[in-house]
């Protein structure tokens, strides 16, 4: 269970962002029907999870309910109110669907649940159409996952599912998952000791390992095409980009000053200035707005100094209460106040000895203390609280800041000696979108992430990044980047799977934010899952506009209009080619 858990709460991530808007929470139980993992919905405050970690959900015990009628079934469980068995249960709508491991035994089941009393019967079933969704993704995922050093086929055997089979790279098969099973069999075969090409014409294309790339598997009996993709295998040296990428994470090692600032040309000024001080313990002070990445740099101008052997000690200012600060930075001695230890305690300082202080957030610092950093700052002495020896330190102090500390000097809450003194070199950051080299940064932050390293970002999902603002900076953008290397399915980012951080920068910033076009916030739930609905149907019909749009029983017309109106652009060429007639 534990290689699988991952992939497993990244599917319940997906599908938690998908649908949890509607009030829905969603969980994943083992084949016993114990809930092992959970994500409640969004605004229940202190209500109590329905389906908290822990909880029983058989037959046996509840009676019908999705989770225990899914397992039993061994098929996707849609249960609305009254549906339910027990009387306790008929407010709620739940739904469940069995994830079937590569064996072909049930894994477990993912669920969704809620007592929301606004989820009508329609909103339910489209939930549950996504669940059922997600399921097989998550399914696909755990396929391409065990498989990952085979060679894997997509075959999309019907419009609307995708089946697939792992092999070996002369076409031997290994694998096959239940639609592939499906699809396979009704041939009259079973896969043992077959090959590719017991199936299907003999491809010669399919020999020649390099990258992915599509084909079209004839069928030996019917003559039927079936429009498939092969992928060698992903850790093959030879399994090389694809060719909607403008960003290729680089695998990279430690972090050096010079790998962190980037190709920025203000960054790289700024190296240049930090790499001329190196060797000094002149102090310097980070400024830049939250997020810019200070804390990253502070670490990386120690990590490329003279002093990288010796300790990094970081203190964040604005996280402590003034009289913690205080012992925390000087220590204390023995007996120095009610409930100090014994033996008493080394500060901060000391414990950076021959190293790099680090202060962050020195803008919060509270002012009697700032006159006890400047005494420290002006002769490299620390006296512990209480008393005690003093003991010149040789401390290199870095400080950072993401409030104006000069404006804080001119309105008296900040010294304006211990601004002038922390200031030995000033470094400002600057703000994301300040930032020329944007994709690298984009690379370098996937390349940090092991879901992303790897990973790709399409031409249209970098776009929408490059239009965000990016209010939270480097963090933000690092949230957005490995949610959406979570929900990725195929190793490319593409425009759906980015989520941002919106509501969040609406409490915390008074920057104007402006959400990109394609990600504008639903104005209700219901419209938010027909939403998600439309793009997990565009996604399963490969972005096939037309084959979408038949599969939901729309005019081409109508379903243009619909993804217009929800903001969903399209992405592939048959999606934007339409007849006037239609
Ligand atoms: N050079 C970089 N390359 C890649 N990622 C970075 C870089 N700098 C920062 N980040 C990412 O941004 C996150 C936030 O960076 P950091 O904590 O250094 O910002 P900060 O400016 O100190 O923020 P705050 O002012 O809120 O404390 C990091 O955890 C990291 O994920």
């Amino acid at each position: 269970m534990e290689p699988y858990r991952d992939i497993i709460e990244l599917g319940l991530f997906e599908l938690s962002a998908l649908i949890n808007p509607s009030g829905y929470e969603v969980s994943f139980c083992t084949k016993a029907g114990v809930t092992i993992l959970n994500l409640p919905a969004s605004g229940a405050g202190g209500v109590p999870s329905l389906e908290c970690p822990g909880s029983l959900w058989t037959e046996e015990t509840e009676g019908t309910n999705g989770v225990g009628t899914s397992l039993w079934e061994a098929r996707p469980v849609s249960l609305y109110k009254s549906d339910h068995f027990l009387s306790r249960y008929t407010d709620n709508c739940c739904a469940a669907a069995p994830v079937f491991a590569s064996s072909g035994d049930i894994l477990g089941v993912l669920n969704i649940t809620t007592s929301s009393e606004s989820v009508s019967r329609e909103l339910h079933q489209m939930a549950y159409n996504i669940l059922i969704k997600m399921a097989e993704k998550v399914e696909r995922r755990l396929f391409r996952h065990y498989h990952r050093d085979h060679c894997l086929v997509e075959m999309r055997v019907s419009p609307g599912q995708m089946a697939l089979v792992a092999a070996r790279e002369e076409g031997s098969l290994i694998a096959a998952d239940r639609h592939a099973m499906n699809f396979l069999r009704a041939t009259g075969y079973g896969i043992d000791g077959k090959s590719l090409w017991n199936y299907f014409d003999r491809d010669n294309s399919f020999f020649t390992p390099g990258s992915s790339k599509s084909v079209a598997l004839v069928h030996k009996i019917d003559g039927v095409r079936i429009p498939s993709k092969i992928h060698f295998p992903i850790r093959s040296p030879l399994s090389s980009g694809r060719p909607d990428h403008v960003a290729r994470a680089p695998v990279t090692g430690s972090r050096s000053l010079l790998e962190t600032v980037g190709s920025d040309p203000k960054m790289i000024r700024n190296a240049g200035l930090l790499q001329r001080v190196r060797g000094s313990t002149l102090p310097v002070l980070l400024l830049g707005e939250t997020g810019t990445g200070k804390d990253v740099l502070a670490r990386a101008i120690h990590a490329d100094g003279p002093r990288s052997h010796k300790p990094f000690v970081a203190l964040n200012c604005a996280a402590m209460p003034e009289t913690l600060i205080d012992s925390e930075l000087f220590g204390y001695s023995s007996g120095a106040f009610t409930g100090a230890r014994k033996e008493g305690q080394t500060g901060r300082i000391m414990q950076a000895e021959g190293g790099t202080l680090f202060l962050d957030e020195i803008g919060d610092m509270p002012v009697a203390l700032q006159t006890r950093l400047l005494r420290f700052l002006e002769n490299a002495e620390v006296t512990p609280i209480g008393g005690g020896a003093v003991r010149r330190v040789d401390v290199r102090v870095i400080a950072a800041t993401n409030v104006s500390v000069a404006q804080a000097a001119r309105e008296g809450r900040f010294r304006a000696d211990l601004y002038y003194r922390l200031a030995g070199v000033v470094v400002n950051l600057p703000t994301l979108r300040e930032r020329t080299d944007f994709p690298e940064v984009v690379a370098k932050i996937l390349a940090d992430y092991p879901a992303g390293a790897g990973m790709s970002v399409s031409s249209a999902a970098m776009a929408l990044l490059q239009s965000y603002e990016w209010p939270g900076n480097l963090r933000e953008l690092r949230n957005v980047l490995q949610r959406a290397a979570c929900v990725a399915d195929d190793g490319m980012i593409q425009e759906d799977h980015l989520f941002f951080d919106i509501e969040i920068n609406a409490g915390v910033t008074s920057t104007a934010i402006a959400p990109p076009a394609a990600i504008s916030l639903p104005p209700s739930p219901q419209r938010g899952d027909e939403r998600a609905m439309l793009m997990a149907a565009l996604r399963d019909h490969n972005d096939d506009a037309a084959e979408t749009a038949k599969a939901l029983q729309m005019s081409r017309a109508t379903f243009y209009r619909r993804l217009k109106e929800f903001g969903i652009r399209p992405r592939g060429t048959r999606r934007i080619q339409m007849s006037p007639t239609n």
